[in-house]
């Protein structure tokens, strides 16, 4: 039985036995051949498959370790800023350890998968006349002013729980990957995977100051892969203030889960990129609903919009002659189709000439004319 990333990677994060953990079983999620993408840059193509985590992102595995955290440090409150997936992912780590959850998303951009969840758990849920960055002021401001324990990426233990995913891309493998492509929003999460993988790639022992004694006769742990990879971070172009070098007051696209403008993890991600020798770059919003048409149609992977900008970042790399051939790559894809389900009826990938959704057919219940409909 997978015990969840905290219990597993348990001498890589900062608990101990007597730590209380609250748990979905995030983690363990499934790396995924893709054959199309594969064939297409004559390489191995992996996918990591982050919606398969209990509330359908990668965020779970932040949230155990910042809710872990909170609970630890006795607190009876959490908020967040969230464009949606950590908000739902708080929402239902608070309920587990009984805590109130208070978040804050940017007003009408939400999408309605995510809102749901916030609301099924009973968050209080707050929407902002503004955008996430200003969501996010705002909830560090509540952190510091009132007794609410701030759940956001700027708190470390949400990059702790978040590296563990570097670390099941190696166990899986073998080693780490050549390349490992991802979107970039608030940019925890290229911060996280960097960590992971420079962690797994020496020997590793636990901060003995971490205040802690049970870490003080930690064992040393050997290095588990022989490298690191180059990391490939990808933007919307309507929201790329790293890639433009400067913040973004007004970021636009409709991969609302990426629409962010003043990255909190900005210079992390940054070191990230330049100490993997990798790149961060643009993808526009037609090249994501290519990706995310892509991965639905050919790979048999459903995500949300978001998800598939690492996706669209391989194929305009390889469009652009910059991805080399028989290499293995990983490309995380980081929340679930279900949590943004329009886009699967109305992506513009999909419509036919006259500008229609691929809307179900409707027949009588008659099995000649089902298939005749089905063209049996
Ligand atoms: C599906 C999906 N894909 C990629 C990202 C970008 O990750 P980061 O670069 O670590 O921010 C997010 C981020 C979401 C939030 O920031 C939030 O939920 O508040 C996401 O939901």
């Amino acid at each position: 039985q997978w015990r969840g990333v905290i219990r597993e990677y348990a001498e890589r994060l900062p608990v101990t036995e007597s730590t209380e953990v609250i748990t979905l079983g995030e983690g363990g999620t499934p790396l995924v051949h893709a054959p199309a993408l594969s064939a297409l840059v004559d390489g191995t193509v992996y996918l990591k498959v982050e919606g398969m985590n209990p509330t359908g992102s990668f965020k779970d595995r932040g949230m155990t370790m910042a809710i872990t955290s909170a609970v630890a440090e006795g607190a009876k409150a959490v908020v967040c800023a969230s464009t949606g997936n950590t908000s739902a992912s708080a929402a239902a780590y608070a309920t587990q350890a009984g805590l109130t959850c208070a978040v804050l998303v940017p007003a009408g951009k939400i999408s309605m998968g995510k809102l749901s969840q916030a609301v099924a758990h009973g968050a209080e849920l707050i929407q902002i006349d503004g955008n996430f960055d200003g969501c996010l002021d705002i909830a560090r401001k509540l952190a510091e002013n009132y007794p609410v324990f701030l759940v956001n990426s700027v708190n470390p233990s949400r990059i702790e729980g978040q590296k563990t995913a570097a670390f099941e891309v190696v166990d899986a493998l073998g080693d780490a990957p050549d390349y490992h492509l991802l979107p970039v929003g608030n940019a925890g999460n290229i911060t996280a995977y960097w960590k992971g993988y420079q962690e797994y790639a020496q020997p590793w022992k636990k901060p003995a100051n971490s205040g802690n004694p049970a870490h003080d006769d930690a064992v040393e742990l050997p290095a588990v892969a022989t490298k690191t990879p180059i990391l490939w971070g990808f933007q919307a172009a309507g929201a790329a203030p790293i890639v433009a070098g400067h913040p973004i007051t007004e970021p636009e696209t409709v991969a609302t889960a990426i629409r962010i403008g003043n990255p909190a993890s900005w210079e992390k991600a940054e070191a990230a990129r330049d100490e993997s020798g990798g790149v961060i770059e643009a993808v526009t919003d037609e090249e994501i609903l290519a990706a995310h048409r892509w991965l639905s149609s050919k790979e048999g992977v459903f995500v949300e919009p978001a998800s598939a900008s690492g996706v669209a970042g391989l194929i305009k790399k390889h469009s652009a002659g910059a991805a080399p051939a028989g290499k293995t790559w990983v490309i995380t894809v980081t929340g679930h189709g279900l949590k943004d389900p329009d886009w699967a009826i109305n992506n513009p990938a999909l419509q036919n000439e006259n500008g229609e959704g691929a809307q179900p057919t409707q027949v009588p219940q008659d099995v000649e004319t089902v298939a005749r409909a089905l063209g049996l």
